[in-house]
Order: structure tokens, then sequence, then C-alpha cells
């Protein structure tokens, strides 16, 4: 099988493009080519379809081989993969996604290849019951959740896949390992969560570290990032536009008023391609 590394601000893929649809094994392949000692090494593994509805399709399995029903970071590797492949020729394309519909990206390119990529997120889900939570709040801010002795406040998000926004005094130095696998699996969260760690530094920037479902503590998180953005507005801290500054880049982040969609903008990159 043939494979291409990427990442969008260090959260790794294993890109696959060629098939028709996932194969059978998704799961068990994800779990092993993710794997940083025995495989490959990854946060995800990415597949780029065909589509009915859309220019390309993506369908995304995280490291312990959970599939997700979007990813922001993935989204513009496959948007640049097409494109500085030869794939399309267009620099505004679609992608659809398995939970978030069919997402509209634009390329920004130099000499042949796209330099940055912004997509358009779609409008987030704020209905507790939705993103999924158990509470029955519309939206869900500031929301008690007590681990262990430990009580934090969270705003629930979904971006198609759920998110909690947790404001702290030093994001960048947060103790992910301890608390994010347990809120990631607290009983609030039927689907489970992807948990931000987040510090409003002004009205336009955010410090934030995440804890992904499914993939533990990952360098960047696209959707943790537009999610954050959400919660920053409805907690009145930020502007509608602002920086997330994430441990590996900074991605800006754009929740238009007129139409409520969330313009996500920033990098990705290829490492190397391989055989497996
Ligand atoms: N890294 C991602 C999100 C990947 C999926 C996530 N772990 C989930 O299970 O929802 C991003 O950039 O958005």
């Amino acid at each position: 099988m043939e494979f291409t590394k990427m990442h969008g601000l260090g959260n790794d893929f294993i890109i696959v493009a060629g098939e028709h649809e996932l194969p059978n094994n998704v799961a068990d392949l994800a779990i092993r080519l993710c794997n940083r000692f025995f495989g490959i090494g990854a946060d995800g593994l990415v597949y780029i379809l065909p589509s009915d509805n859309a220019d390309f399709r993506m369908r995304i399995i995280n490291s312990d081989g959970s599939e997700a029903e979007q990813c922001g970071n993935a989204i513009r590797c496959v948007a640049k993969y097409v494109f500085d492949n030869g794939l399309t020729s267009q620099t505004e394309l679609t992608i659809e996604t398995l939970g978030a519909g069919v997402q509209p990206v634009r390329l920004t390119t130099e000499n042949g290849v796209a330099t940055l990529v912004t997509v358009d997120m779609g409008q987030p889900i704020l209905n507790g019951l939705d993103v999924p939570t158990t509470i029955d709040a519309n939206p869900v801010i500031g929301h008690s959740i007590t681990v262990d002795d430990r009580e934090f406040a969270f705003t629930a998000v979904s971006m198609g896949n759920p998110h909690c926004v947790i404001y702290v005094d030093d994001a960048a130095n947060f103790d992910l390992a301890t608390w994010g696998p347990k809120l990631e699996k607290h009983p609030l969260f039927p689907r489970k969560i992807n948990v931000e760690f987040a510090k409003v530094n002004s009205r336009n920037q955010v410090d934030m570290r995440v804890w992904e479902r499914g993939a533990g503590p990952t360098l960047a998180c696209g959707t943790g990032a537009c999610a954050t953005l959400v919660s920053s507005v409805l907690n009145g801290l930020t502007d509608r536009k602002a920086t997330i500054s994430l441990a590996g880049g900074d991605l800006l982040i754009d929740w238009n008023e007129a139409n409520n969609r969330i313009y996500m903008t920033g990098p990705a990159a290829f490492a190397f391609t391989g055989t497996v």
C-alpha cells in the first residue's frame, strides 16, 4: 500500500488515495499503521475517496481505530494533496466529510503548490443533546463537570465532531495527560469528546492545547480551534475573528455573523511518501 505522510501544524496523518472505499479492516489498519513504535506513526489514517456529491470525499480514522466525523487539519491536507498531485487544477473545490457534510475549500497557491487552505467548516452545533452531551440545554455554556476532586466549567460545541472547551490559567503547561483522558470518557459525553484547554490572551488571540478523542494529545486540532473560537465568542471573551495558537502553530478562525459559518485558514505540509 502506498501512502503519503502529511501534517497540519504537526497534527499528522497517513494519507491513502486511489481506493474507492475503506477496507473492511480499516480500524485494525489504523491502529497498526499509526503506532509510533511499530508502525509509520500518525494521529490518524485518512482516505481520499471518490464522491457523488463533491469533488472528493475523505474519511478519517483516529489512531485508536475509531472513526471521526470530521477533521479540520486533515481536510486541509487532503486539499493540498489533490491540488499538488494534479488530481484537480481547481483552487476552489468541495470535499465531502462523514459528519459535517460537503465543505467548500479555497486554496492559496504559489508556483503550482498550495501554501494556505481556507475551509468553510459550516455552522457550529450548540444544542447540548446534539453535540452530543447528556445536557438538555442550548447552548451549553460554562457547565460544571467534576473529575476526581477537581471541578471544571465547559462549553460544548460540535463541528460535526464533539468538543468541550475549558478555560485554564496556563494552557501551554496544562497537565493534559491527567485530565484529558478522564474528561474525554466522562459520562456526560455519550460519544466521548475532544477536550480543548484554552487561555484567552486578548480579544483576537487564544492559546489552546488539545486532548483528542481517539488520539490523545496532538500538536493541533482544526475543529478544536473552531470550537474554541465559538466558545470564546459565546462566553464574551473574544471577537468573532481570532488567532488560535496551538502547540504546532497558529490557525485563523473567523465566525461569520451574517451566515453563521466558520472559516478556518492554515497551512498543510508534506512529510514523506512510502510503501507499507
Ligand atoms: N485533529 C482533528 C480532529 C480529529 C478527529 C478527532 N480526534 C475526533 O475523534 O473527533 C482536527 O484537526 O480537527
